[in-house]
């Protein structure tokens, strides 16, 4: 069994645990009391290239990261540095995340915040809307071409952005046909683990012009940022060494900084 595999049976269980706590009703009236979604596409466009970045406590690869008693004061730091969304884990298992983490983050930050889990049914989708969320993460390797569609047909008529996750050009390819506007091209295995950040620019052609393109995973700070960018990243997204450094805002600063050279404009919005 693959790693994806094993996260995915542990998030099914803990899913069928909370649907038996709360029903979809309640779900969709907490979702319709919701301040309205934020544009997420338009948050990842522009001139600069734009930064995510993620609250995350751990991850399979690495295990235990940064314990992050207080996720809402680390994403308003990242705002402050200058993010353009804020990603939260919220996959517990795995990543130590939860909807709370969600829910507190939503209510200290203004920009667009992003569901960061492995979502299988629209369940969640309404979840994520119902505690504030304004993108949804799909990954194409955990869903078959029609749930694939549907969720993201879900999403975008609950008013969530979904950003659609591939590793290889066959996801991507999948990942336009299914209609995704943002796509982000992972350097991570989720069945291997492994990092290989020559991903990108490999699959980059796969992806028309008009779709928003996120590179994600293994930036290590600027310099990888730039190389990114000169692939044509519209924005990253960064966790790993945003929990692990000492000062994220200033960490986010110079990652916008190097995001906003106009020497990467290039080609570009
Ligand atoms: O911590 P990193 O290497 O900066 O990576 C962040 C993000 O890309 C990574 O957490 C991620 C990308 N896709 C995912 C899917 C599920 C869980 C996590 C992820």
């Amino acid at each position: 069994m693959s790693v994806l595999d094993e996260i995915i049976d542990g998030v099914r269980a803990d899913l069928a645990e909370r649907q038996a706590r709360v029903s979809l009703e309640e779900l969709k009236d907490r979702a319709a009391k919701a301040p309205q979604a934020k544009d997420g596409a338009a948050a990842l466009r522009g001139d600069s290239v734009k930064v995510i970045c993620e609250v995350k406590r751990s991850s399979p690869s690495k295990g235990a990261l940064a314990a992050i008693a207080d996720p809402a004061g680390l994403a308003a730091d990242y705002e402050a540095g200058g993010a353009a969304v804020i990603s939260v884990l919220t996959e517990a298992r795995k990543f130590g995340g939860s909807l709370a983490d969600l829910e507190a983050v939503r209510a200290k930050v203004d920009i667009p915040v992003l569901r960061k889990d492995f979502i299988v049914t629209s369940y969640q989708l309404w979840e994520a809307r119902a505690h504030g969320a304004d993108l949804a993460l799909l990954i194409v390797a955990a869903l078959d071409q029609e749930a694939l569609v549907s969720l993201i047909e879900r999403a975008e008529s609950i008013g969530l952005t979904p950003l659609v996750e591939v590793h290889d050009e066959e996801e991507a390819e999948r990942a336009v046909a299914a209609g995704a506007r943002v796509i982000g091209v992972n350097a991570r295995n989720l069945k291997t683990l492994e990092v290989d950040r020559a991903n990108f620019g490999r699959i980059v052609p796969e992806i028309p012009e008009h779709i928003v393109k996120v590179a994600e995973s293994g930036v290590r700070g600027p310099h990888d940022l730039i190389a990114y960018a000169n692939e044509g990243a519209d924005a990253v997204l960064v966790g790993e060494s945003l929990v692990t450094g000492r000062d994220p805002k200033a960490a986010v600063a110079d990652l916008v900084a190097a995001g906003a050279h106009p020497a990467l404009r290039h080609g570009r919005a």
